[in-house]
This record gives C-alpha cells, structure tokens and sequence, in this order.
C-alpha cells in the first residue's frame, strides 16, 4: 500500500490530502505539522480553514486513510511519497530581504527528511520555491542519504482560496516536474497515478524540474499582471468617463484575451501573489537580468497605487479627513469564501486612515487600538458611520437593505465600494455618494484629487 506524507497542514497541504485521500481509497495519508493547535483543529469539528466543502471531504476520511498528527518523525520516516508544503514567506531580514523566499522552513523539513528516513522516497515540492531550489533539496538529501535513494520531484499547487476543492476536484491541470533520468521518469509516473484516479491523463503535464518551478512562479504573475492591468485601466476610466465593467467585458470577449481575472478592485491581496512576484523579481535580479525584474516590479507598483488611490477618493470625499470620523469596513478577509487575511487590501487601507489623523489626534498609547472595534453584523457596523468602505465581495453585503443602512448613517453618507457589488443608480437614489472603482464619477467626487 502506497503511504503518502504531507509536511504542513495548511491551506495547501490540508485540502490537498483530503482530496487525494477521497479519491485514492487505497492510499494512506498523514498530514503532520509542527504546530500542534492547527493539528488539533484538524482533527475536531471546527477546521482551522474555512474553504466551501471541506468540512466534507474530511469527515468522509478522516481517520481512514486520512490522518492529522504531530508525529512528524514517524510519519515521514513511513512515508513512500512526502509531500512538503509548508509556509515559504517573503524574507524580512537578511540577504535579499524584502523579495526573496524565505526557504528555512523548507530547509528544516529536508534536513529531517534525511535524517528519519530508512527507506527510498520520492519528495515533492507542493510549496511555492524559486526556481532550482529542487536542487538545493538534492544536495541537502544525498548529503546526508545513508544509502538511500530520494527522488525529487517538482509539483506545484494552482488552487485558489475559496475555491480549493472544486479546484482539486476540476484543475485545469496537474503539474509534476523531474529529471530526465530514468529514475526520475519513474518518479513521475508513480505521482502521475495518484492524479490519474481522478485527473483525466491529458491534464496532467510532465516537464523538467525547473520549468515546473517556474510556470507556478510565471503563473501568478501573469494572473497578477492582469488585475494590475485592469486597475490601470479603471484610473483612465475614472478619468475619461469610461466604465471598467464595460471595458473588461469588451476586451474580455476577444477570445485572445478571455473573460476571468478583469474585475478592477481595491487590488489584489492574499499571500501568493505579491510574495511569488517579488520572488521572481529576486530571481531576474540574480540572474542578470535588470529589465524583466523592472517589468514585473511594475505590477506590485500599480497594486499600491490601487490602493492608495482608494485612500486618496475616501478622504478627499470625506472633507479631505477621516480624523473623528467612523468607517464601516465591510468585510475583511483578501476575496470571499476564505477567513484568510494575509496580505489583505484591507489592512492597508485601514493603516493609511491611521495615518489621515493630524499629529495633534495621533494615538499615543497601546489603548488607541480602542478606535477599532469588530463586530459580526454589517448594520451594527454602519450604525451611525460617516462612510462604509466594501473590502470583500462577500454575498451578503450585495443583499443588504440599503435604505435601511442610510437610515442609520451620518449624512452625508458616503459609501466606497472597492469590488464593484453594489448597483450603484440605486444607492444614489437612496442618497448615498457612491464610489465604484472605474465607473463613471458621482460629481461629488468631480474635480477632487484622485491621487496625492
Ligand atoms: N494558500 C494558497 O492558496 C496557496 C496556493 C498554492 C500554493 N501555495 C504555496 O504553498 C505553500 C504553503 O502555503 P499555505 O498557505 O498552505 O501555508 P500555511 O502557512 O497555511 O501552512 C504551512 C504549514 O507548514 C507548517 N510547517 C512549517 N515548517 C514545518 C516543519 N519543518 N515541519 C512541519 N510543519 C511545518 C506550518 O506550521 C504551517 O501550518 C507556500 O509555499 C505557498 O506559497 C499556497
Ligand atoms: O479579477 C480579479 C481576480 C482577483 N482579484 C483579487 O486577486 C486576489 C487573489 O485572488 P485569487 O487568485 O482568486 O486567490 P488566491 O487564493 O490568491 O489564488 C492565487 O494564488 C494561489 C497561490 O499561489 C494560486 O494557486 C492560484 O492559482 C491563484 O489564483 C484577491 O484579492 C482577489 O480579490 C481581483 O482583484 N480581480
């Protein structure tokens, strides 16, 4: 029976076991992982992650042939394939900080891997590495192989937070990178079959290491650069009169171009995609290659000013001061369908209010944290605000009823929707002043600087 490790039990490695622990029966999955509360939570009735049908996925193989453990040693040590996917974060410190992954925790699970290990294995890169990190890996494990065969593998996650199991279910396709041995050949098709029993064949792609590293790298890129493009288009819009929705659905219907991937918004958040840019820039700046890290820099450039740009039209709107001022922030979390927050637009955009206050009104003690509070319900936070800012497209602040929300707010009642949910005609018969990213001005917000 084939056994299957996985070293990290987070938004990849969770949903991913489960995944393959549904569809391949036969195989044994352990996830393990260093931190012992998300272990826990894994194997209670409240997951660490929200992600739509999770929840399911587990509870139909948990504690069958999908396992949640701390045992880290004993599982990888029994392990045939071991999948590492643990968190590789921009470095903060260091040589290259700022851009560079940071590879420490990756590092840390190879040097066990080698350590424990009294069989052959097959070790599969599921996080997000630069490109040839697979063969530090190999330096790492045959340095320290006692005889033992380890094969590596190249297999890069392409699902999206919020939709990670219809994602694992469908992909659009499966990428597995190795060397062109015989031994790594062999390596493929043993991981090959485990897709197989729910991937149909030609989904899955086989290349060489390096270009597997790269594609998930050039992937997100791309993805990136296309909302970048997108914002970029919606400050022309705003400037011309031209809609964005309009725009993206025109170009988006060139088949060339493709509909997904144009809605304008506050900006693109979440902890892949300014992570792997920067990583790749890192990369062209080491590689000698100035330009091609200038161009893909650009995309985080555009990004920030996405988001300072919606700074800029909520205070300009606001009587050029949010100081005293309460701000509704519906929703929180990077996009819908997800509780993560990392990297979310909102947490910049909340830090540039802060810095709107005049020095006289500036927080001076740990008890200012006291100007935010959170709360569960939308028309609790908009009771008596001065503007509300959507930074989540979730459902439910599209069914809110708006009138009642204008009720209850100070007037002039500003609402600043930073993903294009709400209709727009219809808030401004309420009386709301509206802001829509890239949609044709209210004239409050005429002749009002967009940019400082
Ligand atoms: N989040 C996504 O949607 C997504 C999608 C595709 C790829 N990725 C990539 O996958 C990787 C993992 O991302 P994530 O979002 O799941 O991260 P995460 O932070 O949610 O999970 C990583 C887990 O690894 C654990 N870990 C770290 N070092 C360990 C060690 N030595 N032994 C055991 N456990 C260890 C951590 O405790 C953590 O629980 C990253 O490289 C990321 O770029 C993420
Ligand atoms: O038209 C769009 C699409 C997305 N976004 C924003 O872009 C960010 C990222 O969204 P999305 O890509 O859907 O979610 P992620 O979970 O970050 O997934 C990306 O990052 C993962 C980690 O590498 C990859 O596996 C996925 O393929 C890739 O889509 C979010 O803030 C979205 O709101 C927009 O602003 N406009």
């Amino acid at each position: 029976m084939v056994k299957i490790c996985c070293i990290g039990a987070g938004y990849v490695g969770g949903p991913t076991m489960a995944v393959i622990a549904l569809k391949c029966p036969e195989i044994q999955v352990a996830v393990v992982d260093i931190a012992s509360a998300r272990i826990n939570a894994w194997n209670s009735d409240h997951l660490p992650i929200y992600e739509p049908g999770l929840d399911d996925v587990v509870k139909q193989c948990r504690g069958k042939n999908l396992h949640f453990s701390t045992d880290v040693e004993k599982h990888v040590a029994e392990a045939d394939i071991v999948f590492v996917s643990v968190n590789t974060p921009t470095k903060t410190q260091g040589l290259g900080a700022g851009k560079a992954a940071d590879l420490t925790y990756w590092e840390s699970a190879a040097r066990m891997i080698g350590d424990v290990s009294k069989s052959d294995k097959i070790v599969v890169e599921k996080s997000t590495v630069p490109v040839k990190t697979a063969e530090a890996i190999e330096k790492i494990l045959t340095h320290n192989r006692k005889g033992i065969n380890f094969t590596i593998l190249s297999n890069p996650e392409f699902l999206a937070e919020g939709t990670a199991i219809k994602d694992l279910y469908n992909p659009d396709r499966v990428l597995i990178g190795g060397r062109e041995t015989p031994e790594g050949a062999k390596a493929i098709q043993t991981l090959r079959d485990v897709y197989a029993h729910w991937v149909p064949i030609d989904k899955i792609l086989c290349t060489n290491l390096w270009s597997a590293e790269l594609s998930k790298l050039a992937a997100n890129a791309f993805l990136a650069q296309r909302i970048s493009s997108v914002n970029a288009m919606s400050a022309l819009c705003e400037a011309t009169g031209a809609d964005v929705s309009q725009v993206s659905h025109a170009i988006g219907t060139d088949s060339r171009i493709g509909p997904k991937f144009l809605n304008a918004s506050v900006g693109f958040g979440g902890s892949c995609f300014q992570k792997d840019i920067l990583n790749l820039v890192y990369i062209c700046e080491c590689n000698g290659l100035p330009e091609v890290a200038t161009y893909w820099k650009q995309v985080i450039k555009v990004n920030d000013y996405q988001k300072t740009r919606f700074v800029n039209r909520v205070v300009s709107s606001m009587f050029n001061t949010v100081s005293g001022k309460k701000i509704a922030i519906l929703g929180f979390a990077f996009k819908k369908d997800t509780g993560d927050t990392r990297e979310t637009p909102a947490i910049d955009v909340c830090k540039k209010f802060d810095w709107d206050h005049p020095a006289h009104l500036q927080p001076s003690s740990p008890t200012s944290i006291k100007t935010v509070s959170v709360v569960w319900d939308a028309y609790e936070a908009t009771k008596d605000a001065h503007g509300i800012c959507i930074m989540t497209e979730w459902d439910e602040f599209k069914k809110l009823d708006y009138q009642k929300v204008y009720d209850n707010m100070q007037k002039p009642a500003f609402v600043f929707d930073g993903r294009n949910i709400v209709e727009v005609e219809k808030l401004r018969k309420i009386g709301f002043i509206v802001y829509s990213i890239g949609k044709p001005l209210d004239s409050w917000l005429k002749d009002m600087p967009a940019v400082a």
